[in-house]
């Protein structure tokens, strides 16, 4: 299950997916029926094919035969650990192997238990359910540690940790990368109004709003510091990022949330837009730093409008 989709519905066994790796076509029939009250099932034939299902969609937990043409179900586990976006996925062997030197062949392997055929359907269930549960609770804690507690954007602990990724990937593959990054104007008037509570209400409303606005999965909104927010836009030149401002622009006003201590009379964002340079290599401070000069622009220049670093004027 996708970290993302846990925001709104916490783990629940039912939506997991469990993948069946098995050559034979009545073992393969006879395990998922026992699973298909318990989580979603999904079979393949090889562990080939496993590798290409896992990289579209990671299942919650792996279930593999051993004995199988081609690769073979240790080496298929191996593989599988061996893959920073695959390696969190817990393999269970079934196997008819039971020698001690095939168990160490499978605890080496990197499985997170095995069972043995011909398969006992408690057994194997009740294996399956304990599994799946670990896993789904340690990506729901995963995910309570990147989000803010207030807004359930990503928080800083998750920017620090995907940033560098995020622009080896843009490097690796030569695309542009924009970061915008907008901060309420005149907040601690609306809070000295208002009072807090409907001061953390604002804030959840704006994040809300901002996150309407990103429209593909890789978008990324994080809530910077108490009142700002940053937007992190790969595969995006200026003139795309642009375009996501645009809409910013239009949901924020669209809010109509009402500030009688701005000269706006209701709430507005000033932004800050850049995209990453070649000239800053792995020193995403600096980017970070041209991003916040041009909200420091905006925010000096009247507030309420986004300003772009000058080569996208
Ligand atoms: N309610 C609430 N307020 C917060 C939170 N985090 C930060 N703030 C407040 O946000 C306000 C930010 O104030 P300033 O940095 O002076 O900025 P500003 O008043 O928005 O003024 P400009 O940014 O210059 O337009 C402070 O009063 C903080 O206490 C939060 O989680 N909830």
């Amino acid at each position: 299950m996708a970290l993302q989709s846990l925001i709104d519905t916490p783990y629940q066994l039912s939506t997991s997916t469990v993948l069946i790796v098995e050559d034979e076509p009545i073992t393969r029939t006879i395990i998922a029926n026992y699973l298909d009250d318990l989580c979603k099932v999904a079979v393949v034939a090889s562990a080939e094919e496993a590798v290409r299902y896992c990289s579209r969609t990671p299942p919650d937990l792996i279930l593999t035969d051993i004995l199988m043409k081609e690769m073979d179900g240790l080496s298929f586990c191996k593989l599988l650990k061996s893959e920073p976006g695959l390696q969190h996925i817990p393999v269970i062997f079934i196997t008819s192997l039971s020698e001690n030197d095939d168990e160490q062949a499978c605890w080496e392997a990197g499985c997170v238990d095995y069972v043995v055929k011909p398969v006992n359907a408690v057994t194997l269930i009740n294996r399956v359910k304990a599994h799946l549960t670990l896993k789904l609770q340690t990506d729901f804690l995963k995910l309570q540690s990147v989000l803010d507690g207030l807004t359930r954007v990503y928080n800083r602990h998750w920017l620090n940790d995907a940033v560098p990724r995020l622009i080896r990937q843009a490097r690796r593959k030569q695309q542009p990368f924009c970061l915008a990054m907008f901060d309420v104007d005149w907040f601690k008037r609306y809070n000295d109004h208002f009072g807090h509570i409907q001061g953390d209400q604002c804030l959840k409303q704006v994040a809300h709003a901002l996150k309407s606005t990103l429209l593909r999965p890789s978008d990324a909104l994080v809530r910077y510091g108490g009142e700002e927010f940053l937007c992190l836009l790969p595969d995006t030149d200026l003139n795309g990022a642009l375009n996501v401002v645009e809409r910013i622009k239009a949901a924020i006003k669209q809010l109509e949330l009402r500030h009688p201590e701005s000269p706006f009379g209701v709430v507005t964002l000033s932004g800050g837009l850049s995209q990453l340079e070649e000239s800053d290599g792995a020193n995403w401070e600096a980017w970070l730093q041209r991003t916040d000069d041009q909200l420091y622009r905006a925010k000096t220049d009247g507030r309420n409008h986004v300003c772009v670093t000058s080569n996208g004027q």
